[in-house]
Protein backbone atom coordinates (compact mmCIF):
# COMPACT_ATOMS: atom_id res chain seq x y z
CA UNK A 1 0.00 0.00 0.00
CA UNK A 2 2.65 2.73 1.19
CA UNK A 3 4.70 1.66 -2.07
CA UNK A 4 3.06 3.38 -4.99
CA UNK A 5 1.89 6.27 -2.56
CA UNK A 6 5.57 7.01 -1.45
CA UNK A 7 6.97 6.79 -4.98
CA UNK A 8 4.17 9.48 -6.25
CA UNK A 9 5.52 11.68 -3.23
CA UNK A 10 9.16 10.75 -3.76
CA UNK A 11 9.04 11.39 -7.60
CA UNK A 12 9.60 15.25 -8.17
CA UNK A 13 12.02 15.43 -5.43
CA UNK A 14 14.19 12.55 -7.30
CA UNK A 15 13.83 14.73 -10.52
CA UNK A 16 14.99 17.88 -9.24
CA UNK A 17 17.82 16.06 -7.51
CA UNK A 18 18.53 14.74 -10.58
CA UNK A 19 18.46 17.57 -12.09
CA UNK A 20 20.49 19.13 -9.61
CA UNK A 21 23.21 16.63 -10.43
CA UNK A 22 22.79 16.88 -13.55
CA UNK A 23 23.44 20.91 -13.96
CA UNK A 24 25.94 20.54 -11.41
CA UNK A 25 28.03 17.84 -13.98
CA UNK A 26 27.24 20.12 -16.51
CA UNK A 27 29.29 23.07 -15.08
CA UNK A 28 31.80 21.34 -14.27
CA UNK A 29 32.13 20.21 -17.85
CA UNK A 30 32.05 23.81 -18.86
CA UNK A 31 34.49 25.27 -16.29
CA UNK A 32 36.72 21.87 -17.44
CA UNK A 33 36.28 23.13 -21.05
CA UNK A 34 37.00 27.26 -20.64
CA UNK A 35 40.14 25.76 -18.36
CA UNK A 36 41.07 23.44 -21.43
CA UNK A 37 40.35 26.18 -23.79
CA UNK A 38 42.28 28.72 -21.68
CA UNK A 39 45.34 26.39 -21.41
CA UNK A 40 44.88 25.82 -25.69
CA UNK A 41 45.67 29.38 -26.32
CA UNK A 42 48.15 29.69 -23.60
CA UNK A 43 50.06 26.79 -25.33
CA UNK A 44 53.51 27.91 -26.14
CA UNK A 45 53.89 25.71 -29.13
CA UNK A 46 57.80 25.51 -30.78
CA UNK A 47 58.18 24.20 -33.96
CA UNK A 48 61.56 22.63 -34.57
CA UNK A 49 62.71 23.07 -38.09
CA UNK A 50 66.05 22.73 -40.34
CA UNK A 51 67.30 20.44 -43.16
CA UNK A 52 67.86 16.85 -42.32
CA UNK A 53 70.87 15.94 -39.42
CA UNK A 54 71.00 19.26 -38.07
CA UNK A 55 70.31 18.05 -34.78
CA UNK A 56 66.44 18.44 -34.14
CA UNK A 57 66.18 15.13 -32.63
CA UNK A 58 68.53 15.67 -31.06
CA UNK A 59 67.55 19.03 -28.66
CA UNK A 60 64.12 17.47 -28.56
CA UNK A 61 65.90 14.26 -26.40
CA UNK A 62 67.57 16.48 -24.55
CA UNK A 63 64.06 18.42 -23.82
CA UNK A 64 62.87 15.35 -22.62
CA UNK A 65 66.20 14.79 -20.56
CA UNK A 66 65.55 17.88 -19.22
CA UNK A 67 61.69 17.95 -18.02
CA UNK A 68 60.79 14.56 -17.69
CA UNK A 69 63.95 12.93 -16.73
CA UNK A 70 63.33 10.57 -19.72
CA UNK A 71 66.22 8.02 -20.59
CA UNK A 72 67.00 7.99 -16.76
CA UNK A 73 65.93 4.28 -16.39
CA UNK A 74 67.34 1.69 -18.04
CA UNK A 75 64.02 0.24 -19.70
CA UNK A 76 63.58 3.42 -21.55
CA UNK A 77 67.40 3.10 -23.22
CA UNK A 78 66.65 -0.39 -24.74
CA UNK A 79 64.69 0.70 -27.61
CA UNK A 80 67.76 2.35 -29.15
CA UNK A 81 69.73 -0.76 -29.03
CA UNK A 82 68.68 -1.70 -32.44
CA UNK A 83 69.39 1.73 -34.03
CA UNK A 84 72.86 1.83 -32.50
CA UNK A 85 73.46 -1.39 -34.23
CA UNK A 86 72.29 -0.46 -37.23
CA UNK A 87 74.02 2.99 -37.02
CA UNK A 88 77.46 1.27 -36.81
CA UNK A 89 76.63 -1.28 -39.58
CA UNK A 90 75.59 1.38 -42.28
CA UNK A 91 78.69 3.38 -41.30
CA UNK A 92 81.10 0.24 -41.88
CA UNK A 93 79.22 0.12 -45.11
CA UNK A 94 80.03 3.61 -45.95
CA UNK A 95 83.36 3.10 -45.04
CA UNK A 96 84.05 0.30 -47.61
CA UNK A 97 81.84 2.08 -50.47
CA UNK A 98 84.28 5.02 -49.86
CA UNK A 99 87.22 2.89 -49.57
CA UNK A 100 86.28 0.93 -52.92
CA UNK A 101 85.65 4.64 -55.03
CA UNK A 102 88.43 5.96 -53.75
CA UNK A 103 91.01 3.12 -54.80
CA UNK A 104 91.83 2.33 -51.46
CA UNK A 105 92.15 -1.32 -49.48
CA UNK A 106 92.67 -2.96 -46.25
CA UNK A 107 96.05 -3.13 -45.08
CA UNK A 108 95.24 -6.81 -43.21
CA UNK A 109 95.10 -9.77 -45.58
CA UNK A 110 92.32 -10.86 -43.55
CA UNK A 111 90.38 -8.01 -44.13
CA UNK A 112 91.34 -7.68 -47.93
CA UNK A 113 89.94 -10.93 -48.59
CA UNK A 114 86.83 -10.57 -50.62
CA UNK A 115 84.34 -12.04 -48.05
CA UNK A 116 84.77 -9.92 -45.02
CA UNK A 117 83.90 -6.94 -46.70
CA UNK A 118 80.94 -8.38 -48.93
CA UNK A 119 79.50 -10.60 -45.56
CA UNK A 120 79.51 -6.45 -44.29
CA UNK A 121 78.52 -4.82 -47.12
CA UNK A 122 75.12 -7.20 -47.61
CA UNK A 123 74.69 -6.89 -43.77
CA UNK A 124 71.11 -5.76 -42.72
CA UNK A 125 70.03 -5.75 -39.03
CA UNK A 126 67.05 -7.83 -38.63
CA UNK A 127 69.14 -10.45 -40.20
CA UNK A 128 71.08 -10.95 -37.17
CA UNK A 129 68.96 -9.15 -34.22
CA UNK A 130 67.06 -12.53 -32.85
CA UNK A 131 70.93 -14.65 -32.55
CA UNK A 132 73.39 -12.76 -30.47
CA UNK A 133 75.83 -15.59 -31.67
CA UNK A 134 75.56 -14.03 -35.20
CA UNK A 135 75.58 -10.38 -34.10
CA UNK A 136 79.25 -11.11 -32.76
CA UNK A 137 80.73 -12.67 -35.66
CA UNK A 138 79.13 -9.54 -37.50
CA UNK A 139 80.23 -7.18 -34.81
CA UNK A 140 84.13 -8.73 -34.28
CA UNK A 141 84.29 -8.43 -38.49
CA UNK A 142 83.91 -5.47 -38.23
CA UNK A 143 85.87 -4.07 -35.74
CA UNK A 144 88.82 -5.84 -37.11
CA UNK A 145 87.84 -3.83 -40.57
CA UNK A 146 87.18 -0.71 -38.46
CA UNK A 147 90.83 -0.94 -36.56
CA UNK A 148 92.86 -1.65 -39.85
CA UNK A 149 94.85 0.84 -40.89
CA UNK A 150 93.73 1.15 -44.64
CA UNK A 151 90.41 1.33 -43.08
CA UNK A 152 91.64 4.03 -40.69
CA UNK A 153 93.10 5.96 -43.66
CA UNK A 154 90.11 6.23 -45.67
CA UNK A 155 88.21 7.68 -42.37
CA UNK A 156 90.62 10.62 -42.41
CA UNK A 157 89.80 11.24 -46.29
CA UNK A 158 85.96 11.23 -45.31
CA UNK A 159 85.87 15.13 -46.50
CA UNK A 160 86.38 13.11 -50.07
CA UNK A 161 83.08 11.26 -49.32
CA UNK A 162 80.88 12.96 -51.55
CA UNK A 163 77.10 12.55 -50.95
CA UNK A 164 77.45 9.62 -49.12
CA UNK A 165 78.86 10.83 -45.96
CA UNK A 166 79.37 9.13 -42.67
CA UNK A 167 76.95 9.99 -40.05
CA UNK A 168 78.35 12.57 -37.35
CA UNK A 169 78.03 9.75 -34.75
CA UNK A 170 79.82 7.10 -36.65
CA UNK A 171 83.07 7.49 -35.27
CA UNK A 172 81.67 7.47 -31.53
CA UNK A 173 80.12 4.45 -32.44
CA UNK A 174 82.36 2.49 -34.02
CA UNK A 175 85.02 3.29 -31.09
CA UNK A 176 82.58 1.37 -28.60
CA UNK A 177 82.10 -1.64 -30.95
CA UNK A 178 82.79 -3.82 -27.91
CA UNK A 179 80.40 -3.08 -25.33
CA UNK A 180 77.93 -2.49 -28.19
CA UNK A 181 77.87 -5.84 -29.93
CA UNK A 182 78.02 -7.24 -26.60
CA UNK A 183 74.51 -9.20 -25.85
CA UNK A 184 74.15 -7.32 -22.74
CA UNK A 185 74.57 -4.04 -24.45
CA UNK A 186 72.28 -1.44 -22.84
CA UNK A 187 72.96 2.47 -23.93
CA UNK A 188 74.27 5.28 -21.95
CA UNK A 189 72.17 8.46 -22.08
CA UNK A 190 75.35 9.69 -24.15
CA UNK A 191 74.40 7.01 -26.59
CA UNK A 192 70.98 7.77 -26.88
CA UNK A 193 71.67 11.33 -27.42
CA UNK A 194 74.10 10.34 -30.50
CA UNK A 195 72.07 7.62 -32.12
CA UNK A 196 70.49 8.54 -35.30
CA UNK A 197 67.35 7.88 -37.04
CA UNK A 198 65.60 10.29 -39.60
CA UNK A 199 62.54 11.12 -38.32
CA UNK A 200 59.77 10.86 -40.30
CA UNK A 201 56.20 12.04 -39.89
CA UNK A 202 55.54 14.92 -36.96
CA UNK A 203 56.92 13.58 -33.07
CA UNK A 204 55.41 15.55 -30.30
CA UNK A 205 56.35 16.34 -26.55
CA UNK A 206 54.84 18.36 -23.87
CA UNK A 207 56.01 19.09 -20.87
CA UNK A 208 55.19 22.44 -18.13
CA UNK A 209 57.55 25.19 -17.43
CA UNK A 210 56.78 27.49 -14.11
CA UNK A 211 52.91 26.65 -15.10
CA UNK A 212 52.98 27.08 -18.39
CA UNK A 213 52.69 24.67 -20.82
CA UNK A 214 54.76 23.59 -23.62
CA UNK A 215 54.45 21.37 -26.67
CA UNK A 216 57.49 21.14 -29.14
CA UNK A 217 56.72 19.12 -32.48
CA UNK A 218 59.94 17.75 -34.06
CA UNK A 219 59.42 17.56 -37.69
CA UNK A 220 61.94 15.51 -40.45
CA UNK A 221 64.22 17.09 -42.30
CA UNK A 222 65.00 15.61 -44.90
CA UNK A 223 63.23 17.36 -48.46
CA UNK A 224 60.69 14.75 -49.08
CA UNK A 225 59.39 15.23 -45.54
CA UNK A 226 59.04 19.16 -45.90
CA UNK A 227 56.08 19.08 -47.44
CA UNK A 228 54.32 17.75 -44.01
CA UNK A 229 55.15 20.29 -42.44
CA UNK A 230 52.48 22.66 -43.35
CA UNK A 231 49.84 20.40 -41.14
CA UNK A 232 51.98 21.61 -37.93
CA UNK A 233 51.91 25.48 -38.73
CA UNK A 234 48.73 25.92 -37.29
CA UNK A 235 48.75 27.72 -34.00
CA UNK A 236 52.69 28.04 -33.73
CA UNK A 237 54.25 30.41 -30.99
CA UNK A 238 57.53 30.17 -31.62
CA UNK A 239 60.01 28.64 -34.56
CA UNK A 240 63.18 26.59 -33.03
CA UNK A 241 65.62 26.36 -36.51
CA UNK A 242 68.46 24.48 -36.25
CA UNK A 243 71.36 24.62 -38.38
CA UNK A 244 74.42 22.96 -38.89
CA UNK A 245 77.59 24.84 -38.60
CA UNK A 246 79.79 21.77 -39.56
CA UNK A 247 77.58 21.20 -43.24
CA UNK A 248 79.62 24.01 -44.46
CA UNK A 249 81.84 21.75 -46.42
CA UNK A 250 78.98 18.96 -47.17
CA UNK A 251 77.14 18.89 -50.73
CA UNK A 252 73.53 16.88 -51.90
CA UNK A 253 73.07 16.01 -55.27
CA UNK A 254 70.28 17.77 -56.61
CA UNK A 255 68.87 15.36 -58.72
CA UNK A 256 66.45 17.69 -60.65
CA UNK A 257 69.41 19.16 -62.32
CA UNK A 258 72.16 17.10 -61.47
CA UNK A 259 74.13 20.25 -59.63
CA UNK A 260 76.00 19.83 -56.36
CA UNK A 261 73.76 21.96 -53.58
CA UNK A 262 76.25 23.09 -50.40
CA UNK A 263 74.37 21.42 -47.24
CA UNK A 264 74.59 25.60 -45.87
CA UNK A 265 73.19 27.10 -48.29
CA UNK A 266 70.81 24.71 -48.57
CA UNK A 267 69.91 25.58 -44.60
CA UNK A 268 70.02 29.14 -45.52
CA UNK A 269 67.72 28.67 -48.55
CA UNK A 270 65.43 26.81 -46.08
CA UNK A 271 65.34 29.45 -43.29
CA UNK A 272 64.48 32.22 -45.91
CA UNK A 273 61.42 30.13 -46.78
CA UNK A 274 60.43 29.49 -43.30
CA UNK A 275 60.74 33.00 -42.35
CA UNK A 276 58.73 34.03 -45.33
CA UNK A 277 55.90 31.84 -44.33
CA UNK A 278 52.99 33.64 -44.10
CA UNK A 279 51.67 31.07 -41.16
CA UNK A 280 54.74 31.95 -38.77
CA UNK A 281 54.82 35.68 -39.24
CA UNK A 282 53.68 36.07 -35.73
CA UNK A 283 55.81 33.18 -34.44
CA UNK A 284 59.08 34.23 -32.20
CA UNK A 285 62.38 33.09 -34.47
CA UNK A 286 64.92 31.27 -32.49
CA UNK A 287 67.88 29.68 -34.54
CA UNK A 288 70.36 26.90 -33.16
CA UNK A 289 73.51 27.52 -34.80
CA UNK A 290 74.75 23.59 -33.65
CA UNK A 291 77.43 21.30 -34.06
CA UNK A 292 79.56 23.69 -32.35
CA UNK A 293 81.92 20.37 -31.26
CA UNK A 294 82.44 19.28 -34.69
CA UNK A 295 82.52 22.92 -36.70
CA UNK A 296 85.86 23.42 -34.80
CA UNK A 297 87.34 20.04 -35.09
CA UNK A 298 87.09 20.36 -38.86
CA UNK A 299 88.15 23.51 -39.22
CA UNK A 300 91.37 22.32 -38.25
CA UNK A 301 91.45 20.52 -41.33
CA UNK A 302 89.19 22.17 -43.76
CA UNK A 303 88.93 25.83 -44.62
CA UNK A 304 85.79 27.92 -45.04
CA UNK A 305 86.93 30.34 -47.57
CA UNK A 306 87.25 26.87 -49.84
CA UNK A 307 83.24 26.69 -49.57
CA UNK A 308 82.48 30.32 -49.14
CA UNK A 309 85.15 32.56 -50.63
CA UNK A 310 83.08 35.62 -49.01
CA UNK A 311 85.04 34.33 -45.09
CA UNK A 312 87.85 36.47 -44.75
CA UNK A 313 88.27 36.03 -41.21
CA UNK A 314 91.54 34.00 -39.35
CA UNK A 315 91.95 30.48 -40.74
CA UNK A 316 90.73 27.52 -38.63
CA UNK A 317 89.53 29.90 -35.98
CA UNK A 318 86.04 28.94 -34.86
CA UNK A 319 85.25 32.09 -33.27
CA UNK A 320 85.13 34.27 -36.35
CA UNK A 321 84.05 31.51 -38.53
CA UNK A 322 80.95 30.86 -36.88
CA UNK A 323 80.17 34.95 -36.32
CA UNK A 324 80.41 35.13 -40.07
CA UNK A 325 77.96 32.09 -40.52
CA UNK A 326 75.28 33.83 -37.83
CA UNK A 327 75.63 37.04 -40.07
CA UNK A 328 74.18 34.93 -43.02
CA UNK A 329 70.99 34.03 -40.88
CA UNK A 330 70.96 37.77 -39.43
CA UNK A 331 71.20 38.98 -42.98
CA UNK A 332 68.20 36.63 -44.27
CA UNK A 333 66.06 37.80 -41.33
CA UNK A 334 66.64 41.42 -41.16
CA UNK A 335 65.90 41.34 -45.56
CA UNK A 336 62.70 39.84 -44.80
CA UNK A 337 62.03 42.54 -42.38
CA UNK A 338 62.56 45.24 -44.46
CA UNK A 339 61.44 44.11 -47.82
CA UNK A 340 58.38 41.90 -47.12
CA UNK A 341 54.67 42.85 -45.73
CA UNK A 342 54.97 39.82 -43.11
CA UNK A 343 58.23 41.23 -41.76
CA UNK A 344 55.46 44.71 -40.94
CA UNK A 345 53.50 42.30 -38.86
CA UNK A 346 57.09 40.61 -37.22
CA UNK A 347 58.59 44.12 -36.19
CA UNK A 348 55.28 45.58 -34.89
CA UNK A 349 54.61 42.71 -32.80
CA UNK A 350 58.07 41.80 -31.64
CA UNK A 351 58.70 45.71 -30.91
CA UNK A 352 56.90 45.75 -27.70
CA UNK A 353 56.68 41.72 -26.79
CA UNK A 354 60.03 41.70 -24.76
CA UNK A 355 62.69 43.41 -22.36
CA UNK A 356 65.64 42.44 -24.77
CA UNK A 357 67.32 44.10 -27.51
CA UNK A 358 65.52 44.82 -30.72
CA UNK A 359 67.92 42.32 -33.03
CA UNK A 360 67.39 39.20 -29.92
CA UNK A 361 63.61 40.58 -30.19
CA UNK A 362 63.50 39.49 -34.09
CA UNK A 363 66.18 36.77 -33.78
CA UNK A 364 66.79 34.73 -30.94
CA UNK A 365 70.48 33.14 -31.79
CA UNK A 366 72.79 30.21 -29.36
CA UNK A 367 75.26 28.52 -30.12
CA UNK A 368 74.78 24.95 -29.73
CA UNK A 369 76.18 21.55 -29.26
CA UNK A 370 72.82 19.30 -29.21
CA UNK A 371 74.75 16.41 -27.60
CA UNK A 372 76.61 18.16 -24.59
CA UNK A 373 73.72 18.39 -21.47
CA UNK A 374 74.97 21.77 -20.04
CA UNK A 375 75.35 23.46 -23.35
CA UNK A 376 71.84 22.40 -24.01
CA UNK A 377 70.18 22.77 -21.13
CA UNK A 378 71.28 26.80 -20.84
CA UNK A 379 70.53 27.49 -24.34
CA UNK A 380 67.12 25.88 -23.19
CA UNK A 381 66.06 27.67 -20.21
CA UNK A 382 67.06 30.89 -21.99
CA UNK A 383 65.47 29.92 -24.77
CA UNK A 384 62.07 28.62 -22.32
CA UNK A 385 62.95 32.36 -20.61
CA UNK A 386 62.80 34.23 -23.79
CA UNK A 387 59.52 33.11 -24.84
CA UNK A 388 57.89 33.13 -21.49
CA UNK A 389 58.47 37.02 -21.36
CA UNK A 390 57.15 37.07 -24.84
CA UNK A 391 53.91 34.79 -24.07
CA UNK A 392 53.27 37.19 -21.10
CA UNK A 393 52.80 40.20 -22.65
CA UNK A 394 50.82 38.72 -25.01
CA UNK A 395 47.64 39.06 -25.23
CA UNK A 396 46.36 35.64 -24.80
CA UNK A 397 47.87 35.65 -21.43
CA UNK A 398 46.62 39.68 -19.98
N1 LIG B 1 78.84 15.71 -32.23
C1 LIG B 1 77.61 16.20 -32.35
N2 LIG B 1 76.65 15.42 -32.88
C2 LIG B 1 75.40 15.95 -32.98
C3 LIG B 1 75.07 17.25 -32.54
N3 LIG B 1 73.75 17.46 -32.77
C4 LIG B 1 73.29 16.33 -33.30
N4 LIG B 1 74.27 15.41 -33.44
C5 LIG B 1 74.19 14.07 -34.04
O1 LIG B 1 73.82 14.26 -35.39
C6 LIG B 1 72.96 13.21 -35.82
C7 LIG B 1 71.70 13.79 -36.43
O2 LIG B 1 70.93 14.41 -35.41
P1 LIG B 1 69.33 14.37 -35.40
O3 LIG B 1 68.93 15.05 -34.14
O4 LIG B 1 68.85 13.01 -35.66
O5 LIG B 1 69.03 15.30 -36.66
P2 LIG B 1 67.59 15.80 -37.18
O6 LIG B 1 67.71 17.25 -37.47
O7 LIG B 1 66.53 15.37 -36.26
O8 LIG B 1 67.51 14.99 -38.55
P3 LIG B 1 66.15 14.59 -39.39
O9 LIG B 1 65.25 13.88 -38.45
O10 LIG B 1 66.64 13.73 -40.51
O11 LIG B 1 65.60 15.88 -39.90
C8 LIG B 1 72.71 12.34 -34.58
O12 LIG B 1 73.55 11.22 -34.67
C9 LIG B 1 73.09 13.24 -33.42
O13 LIG B 1 73.58 12.52 -32.31
C10 LIG B 1 76.12 18.06 -32.00
O14 LIG B 1 75.94 19.23 -31.63
N5 LIG B 1 77.36 17.49 -31.93
MG1 LIG C 1 64.94 14.12 -36.47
Amino acid sequence: MGQPFQSVNCCPCVIDEDEKAARKVSRKIGREMEKEEKRRRRVVKILLLGTKEAGKSTVLKQMRIIHSKDFEDEESRLPFVDTIRKNVIEATQILLRNMERLGMSPEDDRNRSHNVPVFIKEAVLTMFSTDPVSILALFSSILAIWEDQGIQACFHRRAEFRYDYLNDSSQYFLNRIAAIADPKYVPTEQDVLRARQCTAGVQQYSFDFRGVPFRVMDVGGLRSERRKWIHCFEDVTSVLFVAALSDYDKYLLDKKDNRAVNLLEESLALFKVVISNHCLQTAALILYLNKTDIFADKLMERDLTDHFPDYVGERGNSDPARLFILSKYKDIALSHLESSPGGDIRRALWSSRSQRSQEERLLYTHFTCATDNENIAFATAAVQDHLMQAALKDFHFA
